[in-house]
């Protein structure tokens, strides 16, 4: 596999092929993933809750993402490598630019940042000064407490029509990707259809033009509940190396997500 990067994932989009993601954290998983062809690695806020224990990503710092990107880093050869930008890392432009510089200069390829309306100048911004951006949209697990839990979103005509327009907004202020996660499927297929950008799903669909999970659900690992879209493809392999391989096949191949990881 040559290097991933924005414009092969939108090759990959144009020619109907799935691709895949994974959270990774440090070197080893990274180093693995990669050498499965995992084609992006996220250093998901998602540490927050995986690898610290805590019950949603709020308290995490730009210092911790930055740290764990430090790590992946050194584990890529191919892979793209996202970061997370914490909650309220963002919540100016100035704040963005200064906190986004952090991350790439971990090594991160691109930052995400969860939100809409609110973020378009954010995302120009950030583009125009070289910081490519990865919107994130739907169950945007920073605004938990505005949401009221970890809830599906989009399910009322309203909303679901709010999330189009952003997504569209979202590409046209400059977002070269885009996660969503926790919607319908049917109003993922919508939104992937209507942009030119490739999008990523997790708990939206197998219509999506990627998938990611975190990687302690592909791995049966995370403490408690294991969300319903998720998948442990350890119990079915027994190895680490091939459950992520079983995994970026079942996603190449159309057989993940099933209508038991999808919400309608
Ligand atoms: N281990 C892990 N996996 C994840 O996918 C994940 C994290 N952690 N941490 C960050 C966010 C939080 N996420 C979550 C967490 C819980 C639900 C959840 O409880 N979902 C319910 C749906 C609730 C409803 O019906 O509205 C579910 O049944 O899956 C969803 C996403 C996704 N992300
Ligand atoms: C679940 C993914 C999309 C994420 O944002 C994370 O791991 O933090
Ligand atoms: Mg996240």
């Amino acid at each position: 596999m040559a290097k991933v990067t924005t414009s092969s994932l939108l090759k990959m989009k144009q020619e109907g092929k799935k691709f895949t993601a994974l959270t990774a954290y440090d070197a080893s998983f990274a180093g693995a993933f990669d050498a499965e062809g995992i084609e992006i690695l996220l250093v998901g806020d998602s540490l927050g809750m995986v690898l610290q224990g805590n019950e949603d990503t709020l308290p995490v710092t730009t210092d911790e993402i930055a740290y764990h990107t430090r790590s992946v880093r050194r584990g890529i050869k191919q892979s793209l490598l996202i970061a997370d930008m914490p909650f309220m890392s963002y919540a100016t432009p100035e704040q963005a630019m200064h906190n986004a510089a952090i991350l790439m200069q971990a090594g991160a390829n691109m930052v995400k940042l969860e939100g809409g309306q609110w973020l378009l100048q954010t995302v120009t911004m950030l583009t125009e000064r070289g910081i490519p951006v990865c919107a994130h949209l739907g169950l945007t697990p920073q605004s938990v407490n505005v949401f009221g839990g970890f809830k599906i979103q989009g399910r009322d005509e309203a909303n679901a029509k709010r999330i189009l327009e952003e997504a569209k907004a979202l590409q046209a202020a400059g977002a070269q990707l885009l996660v969503l996660e926790c919607i319908p499927a049917s109003l993922a297929k919508t939104i992937t259809q209507a942009l030119t950008i490739p999008v990523i799903g997790i708990g939206a669909g197998a219509d999506t033009d990627g998938q990611i999970l975190v990687m302690h659900d592909v791995l049966g690992i995370s403490s408690g509940y294991i969300p319903k879209f998720s998948k442990n493809y350890l119990a079915q392999t027994g190895e680490i190396r091939a459950a992520v391989k079983a995994f970026k096949e079942e996603v190449a191949n159309g057989t993940f997500p099933g209508k038991e990881h999808t919400f309608n």
